[in-house]
């Protein structure tokens, strides 16, 4: 797709239905008459849910343990698992429920059966990732400090020295390990992404734990600095992978909009030529397919081991990789609370570069026919 023709969302795929998969709906429980207390109980410490096979994320069940009726916060945990289980029912439809369970099982199956290479990056190991200038700011914490070690080479995108060469040689030859996996056993992997046809979810494979935390403890704190108005401070989840591009991958990546309020997007190496970036400026859902301004027009070259930041919502694309192989990690980082409070708005002037247009529209028009008002009073009252 190119630059000027309408911007794709990238999604997520579905999971495939394996052959052998049990598709049909689950069983409705009873939805007795279970409810939650609006205030929690802060000082409640809720238990720990991780080791259950749940359809639903384990920290949702404790984060409403708190909400919990009084005559329920001290009874058994497979009590509160079928009361809280029963609640959150209610509010997803079957559809969702099955297609949640349906990629837990996928994502269990490759655990299961695929023997990672390189262990030591299955758990965050911030001082072997990261270059000592990121981690400093990290730990610094203050506005200051981020904007010390990031260029800003446009509005509202934020580049960086992130990741170690040598924690990028491991990952990009872990997905090597993978992708020669996945061809030996014939596994049917879902790619990143529905524009892919290369690249892999690294969360489907074991990774989603380690880029948790990358999400929380390094990206969220810059986030909450550079992308306030977007839900930067409250990331809560996240869609981890690589694309790949190169002989015998993908070749380039059509203008779009990510599924995501904040992206990182790091290149991993290796070397090649070609696969600029291109950004358009950032829209609203309603203006994603209008015009360009001029001061919106920015590409950028990758860099091995340089972080990419910025909005889910600021259109862009890839250019064709020309020469060699490139693999860049991409972490698509994503706000509940900011989504739903999207809900409740129609315009978005702080951050859509089409509804900030024309909110300034809007008021030169109303100041003209103020002053335009006036003058008419002024020359009625001196005639
Ligand atoms: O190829 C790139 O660097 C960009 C990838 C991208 O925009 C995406 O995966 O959403
Ligand atoms: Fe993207």
């Amino acid at each position: 797709m190119s630059q000027n023709g309408s911007v794709e969302h990238r999604t997520q795929p579905q999971v495939p239905p394996s052959a052998k998969e049990d598709t049909a709906p689950m069983p409705s429980l009873p939805t007795l008459m279970h409810s939650l207390r609006v205030s929690p109980k802060i000082d409640h410490k809720p238990d720990s849910y991780e080791d259950l096979p749940l359809e639903f994320s384990h920290l949702l069940f404790s984060s409403l343990e708190q909400h919990l009726p009084l005559h329920m916060l001290n009874t058994s945990r497979e009590a509160k698992i079928q009361y809280l289980r029963n609640i959150v029912h209610r509010y997803l439809p079957d559809s969702e429920r099955i297609r949640v369970q349906r990629h837990k099982e996928y994502r269990q199956r490759i655990l299961m059966n695929y023997p990672p290479l390189h262990k030591e990056i299955y758990a965050m190991h911030a001082e072997n990732f990261f270059v000592s200038s990121f981690l400093q700011a990290i730990r610094d914490n203050k506005e200051d400090s981020f904007r010390s070690i990031v260029a800003e080479p446009t509005k509202g995108i934020y580049t960086f020295e992130m990741l170690q060469p040598h924690f990028c040689e491991m990952l990009a030859s872990e997905v090597e390990h993978f992708e020669r996996w996945v061809h030996e056993t014939k596994f049917r992997i879902m790619r990143p992404n529905t524009m892919n046809q290369y690249g892999a979810v690294l969360d489907d494979f074991g990774l989603e734990t380690m880029l948790g935390k990358l999400m929380n403890d390094f990206i969220r704190p810059m986030a909450r600095v550079f992308f306030a108005d977007i839900g930067g401070s409250t990331l809560d989840s996240h869609h981890g992978f690589v694309v790949e591009y190169g002989i015998n991958r993908d070749v380039e990546l059509g203008f779009h909009v990510d599924d995501s309020e904040v992206t990182l997007n790091v290149c991993l190496g290796k070397h090649f030529s070609g696969g600029e970036l291109f950004f358009r400026g950032v829209r609203c859902d309603e203006h994603v397919n209008t015009e360009t301004l001029q001061e919106e027009i920015f590409d950028y070259c990758h860099v091995p081991g340089r972080a990419v930041l910025h909005c889910g919502r600021h259109r862009h694309g890839a250019r064709a990789t020309t020469s060699g192989n490139r693999i860049n990690l991409i972490l698509w980082c994503r706000s509940s609370a900011f989504r739903e409070l999207k809900k409740y708005q129609t315009t978005f002037p702080s951050w859509c570069g089409e509804c900030k247009r024309k909110k300034k529209e809007r008021e030169r028009t109303s100041i003209a026919a103020t002053k335009q008002e006036l003058l008419k009073r002024e020359v009625r009252s001196s005639s």
